[in-house]
C-alpha cells in the first residue's frame, strides 16, 4: 500500500489534513480550502503502480464518478467539487495521482452501525437514502453498489449516497457494469446472469433490492435479512429464497409498515420487484416518516388533509384539456384561534391559506435539515407571490416564482400527476423545498454562520449558492427581500 500524502500537502486550492481511511483504490484525507477554510475530503487515487488494465479501470471509475457528480446535484448525493492531479515529483508513487475533492462527511453508515448499532433516527437516514436513489433513477442512473459503506453522514445530519464509481447511466431499462459490487447487497438474479464483455446487467431493481437489505440493517442495528455467518452464506440463503425453497424471515423487531416495504424491496426476482420503484418506495417512506413525526409533534389536523382536498380547496384543478390548469383565486384563510406552534410549523392564526398548509408541511418534511421548516417555506412563498399560483414576473412563474430553466433542473412531481409543472403549487413547493435544502447544506459545508442560515437560504434562492458563499453573507441587492422573508418567518414561526 502506498504511503499517504503528508499533512499540510497542497493540491491546487486545497490543503490536506489527516487520513480518514483507505479503500480499494486509494486514501481519503481530511482537507480544507485555502481560500476560505471550507472543509472537504480528498480521495487520492495513485496510478503509478497500476498496470495498464488497472489504470484504464481506474480512469473509468473516476470518469463515472465525476460525470455523475456534476450531472446529479442533489441534497442526498455527495458532490465532487474538483478533480485535480497530484504534483509531487519527490514522491514518485503519488506523483500524477488523481485527487477527487468532495463534500466532507463525518462518518459512514457502515461505521455508525458497527460502532453504535441502533441509530438515533434510522428512518431519517433511510428517507435520505431513498430520496437520493429516487433522484438517481429519475435522472437515468443506477447506483450499482448501494451498501452502508457508501452512505455517508455529515456533521449536520446530512445523508449522502457516495461512491458513484459503479453508477451507470441507464440504457433503456438496464445498464452494464463490471462484475464488482458487494456480495451482501447483490440481488439473487445477479448470480444467474451472464456476464458478457460489457459486464453484468444492472437495473434499477438491483438498487431496490440493495435498499431492502440496507433498510433491514439500519432498522435492526445491523442485521442482514438473510441468515449466514459469511457474505457467501447469506447470498446462498437469498438465492434459496428467490428459488422458493426458503421463506423470507425478516427480523421480528420490524414494525408492520416497514416489514411490508422491506419485503417489497426484497421481492424475489427482477420482474416482481419492477412495480416497486425508488419513487414509490420514497413516497411510502416519506408518508411513514411524516405520519410518525406528525403524531409525535401533535400537529393540528393538517397532516390528515389529502393533497387532492388541499388542491380543491385552493380552487386549483388539474385539467386534462391540453394540459392547462385553471386556478381560481382563493378565498382568504379563515382565522382560527392561536395554538402553540411546534418549532418551525406554521402558526395557526397566520395568513397562510389553510389548504396549502399540508402541501407546505409535506414539502418541508422532504428535507432532513432542521432549518428548512414549513414556516420558512411559507415565508418565502408569501414574499415571492403572496401565495398566488398564477403569479408571474418577467421570466418567473407560479406560486414559488420559478425560472423555468432552473425549475427543470430540480423539478419534483409533488402532486403525483406524472408531470412536473411550476404552475402546480405542490410541484413548485416540493421543488422549492428540495432546492433550499441543497442551499442549506451548501452553506453549512461552506462554514457560514448557523444562526444566519434562514437569511442565507432566502438570499441564495434569489441569487445563487455561489454568490452567497463568495460574499460570505447576504448580498446587499437582495437584503430587502431577505428582510421581508425574515419578517414573515417571525410571524409564521412564532
Ligand atoms: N467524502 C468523504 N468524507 C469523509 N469520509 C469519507 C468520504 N469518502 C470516503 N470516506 C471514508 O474514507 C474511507 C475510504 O473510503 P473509500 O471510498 O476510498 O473506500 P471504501 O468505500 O471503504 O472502499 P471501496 O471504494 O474500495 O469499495 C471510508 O472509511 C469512507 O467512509
Amino acid at each position: 500500500m502506498t504511503a499517504p500524502l503528508p499533512e499540510g500537502f497542497r493540491i491546487d486550492g486545497w490543503e490536506l489534513g489527516g487520513v480518514i481511511g483507505s479503500g480499494g483504490w486509494g486514501t481519503v484525507h481530511e482537507a480544507h480550502a485555502l481560500a476560505d477554510g471550507t472543509p472537504a475530503a480528498v480521495k487520492v487515487l495513485p496510478t503509478g503502480a497500476l498496470g495498464p488494465g488497472q489504470r484504464a479501470a481506474l480512469g473509468e471509475l473516476v470518469a463515472r464518478e465525476v460525470r455523475f457528480s456534476t450531472e446529479a446535484d442533489h441534497p442526498h448525493l455527495i458532490r465532487t467539487h474538483a478533480v485535480c492531479t497530484v504534483d509531487a515529483p519527490h514522491l514518485p508513487e503519488l506523483d500524477g495521482a488523481i485527487a477527487l475533492v468532495m463534500d466532507r462527511a463525518e462518518t459512514s453508515l457502515r461505521q455508525s452501525l458497527d460502532e453504535d448499532g441502533r441509530l438515533p433516527d434510522p428512518v431519517r437516514v433511510l428517507r435520505g437514502v431513498i430520496a437520493g436513489l429516487a433522484h438517481m433513477h429519475g435522472a437515468g442512473w443506477v447506483h450499482g453498489d448501494l451498501k452502508p459503506a457508501n452512505v455517508l453522514l455529515g456533521a449536520s445530519g446530512e445523508v449522502w449516497l457516495a461512491d458513484f464509481g459503479l453508477a451507470t447511466e441507464l440504457d433503456g431499462t438496464h445498464a452494464h457494469m463490471p462484475p464488482l459490487g458487494t456480495l451482501d447487497h447483490l440481488p439473487p438474479e445477479w448470480w444467474s446472469q451472464r456476464t458478457g464483455a460489457d459486464g453484468a446487467v444492472v437495473r434499477p431493481t438491483a438498487d431496490i433490492w440493495a435498499f431492502g437489505v440496507l433498510a433491514h440493517q439500519v432498522l435492526t442495528g445491523g442485521l442482514h435479512p438473510f441468515p449466514g455467518a459469511t457474505a457467501r452464506a447469506r447470498s446462498l440463503a437469498a438465492q434459496a429464497y428467490a428459488r422458493g425453497t426458503a421463506p423470507l424471515r425478516l427480523d421480528a423487531g420490524l414494525d408492520e409498515d416497514w416489514r411490508r416495504i422491506v419485503a417489497d424491496c426484497l421481492a424475489p426476482d427482477h420482474a416482481a420487484r419492477l412495480k416497486h420503484t425508488a419513487a414509490s418506495i420514497e413516497a411510502r417512506v416519506r408518508a411513514l416518516a411524516g405520519e410518525k413525526r406528525a403524531r409525535r409533534a401533535l400537529l393540528p389536523a393538517v397532516a390528515a388533509v389529502t393533497l387532492a382536498g388541499a388542491l380543491a380547496a385552493t380552487g386549483f384543478t388539474l385539467l386534462g384539456d391540453g394540459g392547462e390548469e385553471r386556478p381560481a383565486r382563493r378565498t382568504p384563510a379563515s382565522v382560527t384561534p392561536a395554538v402553540v406552534t411546534p418549532a418551525g410549523n406554521i402558526a395557526e392564526d397566520s395568513d397562510v391559506p389553510q389548504a396549502l398548509r399540508p402541501v407546505i408541511v409535506d414539502a418541508a418534511q422532504h428535507c432532513s435539515d432542521a432549518e428548512v421548516t414549513p414556516a420558512l417555506l411559507a415565508a418565502m412563498l408569501k414574499t415571492e407571490s403572496g401565495f398566488d399560483p398564477r403569479a408571474s414576473r418577467r421570466d418567473e412563474y407560479g406560486i414559488a416564482m420559478w425560472t423555468p430553466s432552473v425549475f427543470r433542473a430540480w423539478a419534483v412531481d409533488g402532486d403525483g400527476d406524472g408531470d412536473k409543472d411550476y404552475w402546480s403549487p405542490p410541484d413548485a413547493i416540493s421543488t422549492m423545498s428540495l432546492y433550499v435544502c441543497w442551499l442549506d447544506q451548501r452553506f453549512k459545508q461552506a462554514g457560514l454562520p448557523a444562526a444566519d442560515l434562514p437569511a442565507l437560504i432566502a438570499a441564495g434562492w434569489r441569487t445563487s449558492d455561489r454568490t452567497v458563499i463568495e460574499e460570505r453573507g447576504v448580498p446587499a441587492r437582495v437584503q430587502p427581500y431577505v428582510d421581508e422573508v425574515l419578517r414573515q418567518l417571525a410571524v409564521y414561526g412564532r
